[in-house]
């Protein structure tokens, strides 16, 4: 909810963009006509696909006072027009004026937050997640924005659906978001920063202490048109205003161009995991995990940091996971927090729910739960975890019902080439019949493949439970933090996490 304390003249703000309107209190601004209220200013943008100013006749029939409007041309800007009861006010490039005018509606509110932003094709999500998780065990009050959605860290991620469905919300929102945190007392806050999001500068005017690049490959070449233009989109995250450091990926080649379009005054910080102790040192500070060793329920490895060195024990899953955790130390180290106190939070921070999120069982095989439901994401989620044991990798998985099914038989070879038992089951069989989706998927199998149906979730867990020696390892796949299964046309409540802590219950009476 927006407080009391935002509500401003408007009038007093648009001066500073150089037009003189009349004197309207609004409490936000909003660029949805369908959520306007005569307290909401409509700001009325042209699109991708439609056009803000069509939607005025609606935002005036919902109340609005006022609507901003893209002007057409500069001649245009702070032209005033009355329709009804609303004012409408021009304004020339109010598109990528928004970040300005939000930021400047909400009174600046990232100046009041520490900061930081995280981009890169994968591992933001897990990025932002773990900074969030560790400073909160440092003890700040911390939120972050992204995928998952937003909101406080408490002692589990309670987190506002995103807006709009989009990792990185509207320039308004974000701005939005950034104030009702100030007002909650909020100390840090960690965000997305997706390249959809740095193009349209809905970003633009968010003061950034801290930006950290994971990596960079091939992705959204449908938007942005090249990798080049994919590429020169993540680096506009250097220009965004406040920045004091920058955390680069030492594995990851386009951290060279991070390197050379980092502004002057702003320290870089390097990440890398490298499989013995680095040789050669790169320049400005760094913080490298190395010797790591990959066991059933974590890893164990060398943190090589400016700040210091050490052994340390983590619980997280999969070699990117140490990656995503270097970037995440490595932002908190350049934020001053303490070495010894940043050792101490690797040791506990968790796995992202349903993210190669280990269930330590102690006569049986640990369990893994991961939400990987693509042919890719199985092939990584397989890579991932044969590195954690000596034994054999099971691997539990279904493909949806009513959906592509191409896809079942390319499901099956990735986790035929990465596993060495496999279990079909079901995830969201819809109004398909479980048999005939495991049908298709075994239809891209091997047929000298061992392979069991139990469609039946829970009972495809015991089997595995059953059947697995102590020290092989068992993939969940498909699951990961979601809490149903969709079996007909009935969403049924089934969460796989809690299924999983009911059966270490049960394995140690
Ligand atoms: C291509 C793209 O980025 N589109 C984003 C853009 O929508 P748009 O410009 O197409 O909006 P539009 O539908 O043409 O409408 C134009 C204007 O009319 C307004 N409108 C529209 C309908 C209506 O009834 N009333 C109304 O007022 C809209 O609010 C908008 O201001 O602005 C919207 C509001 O900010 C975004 O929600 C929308 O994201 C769409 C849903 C989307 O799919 N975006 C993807 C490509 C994206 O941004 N993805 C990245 C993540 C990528 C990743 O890393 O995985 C993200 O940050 O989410």
């Amino acid at each position: 909810m927006v407080v009391n304390a935002f509500i401003q003249s408007l009038q007093g703000l648009l001066i500073k963009f150089g037009v003189n309107a009349p004197d309207i209190r609004v409490q936000g601004l909003t660029l949805d006509s369908r959520e306007v209220s005569p307290k909401l200013v409509f700001v009325a943008v042209k699109g991708h696909s439609r056009d803000g100013r069509d939607f005025i006749p609606q935002a005036i029939s919902l109340g609005a006072r006022a609507i901003l409007a893209e002007a057409d041309e500069a001649s245009q800007h702070g032209e005033i027009e009355m329709r009804e009861q609303t004012v409408i006010i021009y304004m020339w490039g109010l598109s990528d004026l928004l970040s300005s005018l939000a930021a400047a509606f909400y009174d600046y509110p990232a100046n009041k937050l520490a900061t930081i932003a995280v981009t890169g094709t994968n591992g933001k999500t897990s990025v932002v997640q773990l900074i969030t998780q560790m400073k909160h065990l440092l003890g700040h009050r911390t939120a972050s924005i992204g995928t998952l959605g937003s909101g406080i860290y408490r002692d589990e991620a309670h987190y506002a659906p995103p807006v709009n469905g989009n990792t990185t919300p509207d320039a308004i929102s974000m701005q939005y978001l950034l104030a009702e945190f100030v007002q909650q007392q909020v100390h840090q806050v960690a965000f997305e920063a997706s390249s959809h999001a740095l193009v349209q500068n809905r970003l633009k005017q968010i003061n950034t202490d801290i930006a950290v690049f994971t990596n960079l490959s091939r992705d959204h070449l449908d938007y942005h048109g090249s990798m080049e233009a994919y590429a020169k989109a993540k680096l506009k995250l250097l220009e965004l205003p406040g920045l004091h450091t920058v955390v680069l990926n030492y594995n990851d080649q386009a951290s060279q161009d991070w390197a050379s379009n980092t502004g002057k005054g702003v320290q870089q910080v390097w990440t890398a995991v490298l499989p013995e102790p680095a040789r050669t040192l790169p320049e400005g500070r760094y913080c490298f995990a190395t010797n790591v060793q990959y066991h059933a329920n974590g890893c164990q490895f060398r943190l090589a940091t400016s700040w210091g060195t050490t052994v340390v024990q983590t619980n997280l899953l999969g070699h990117f996971n140490i990656a995503n955790l270097m970037s995440a130390t490595a932002a908190l180290l350049s934020q001053g927090e303490r070495f010894d106190n940043v050792v101490k939070t690797i040791e506990q921070v968790q796995a992202v729910a349903g993210r190669l999120e280990v269930f330590e069982f102690k006569e049986h095989a640990n369990v893994v739960v991961d939400y990987a439901h693509t042919p890719d994401a199985l092939t990584q989620a397989l890579k991932a975890l044969r590195l954690h044991t000596d034994g054999k990798l099971w691997c539990v998985f279904g493909c949806g019902g009513d959906r592509d099914k191409g896809k079942r038989p390319l499901m099956a070879q990735a986790a035929e080439q990465g596993a060495d038992a496999l279990v079909i089951t079901t995830d969201n069989s819809r109004s398909e019949a479980p048999e005939t989706i495991a049908a298709d998927i075994r239809g891209g199998l091997n047929p000298a493949t061992l392979v069991k149906d139990i469609p039946d979730r829970e009972q495809a867990i015991r089997y595995c439970l059953e059947h697995a020696g102590a020290n092989d390892l068992i993939l969940l796949a498909g699951k990961g933090h979601e809490n149903y299964q969709i079996i007909g046309d009935q969403r049924i409540n089934y969460n796989e996490r809690e299924v999983i802590a009911r059966l270490q219950q049960e394995c140690s009476k």
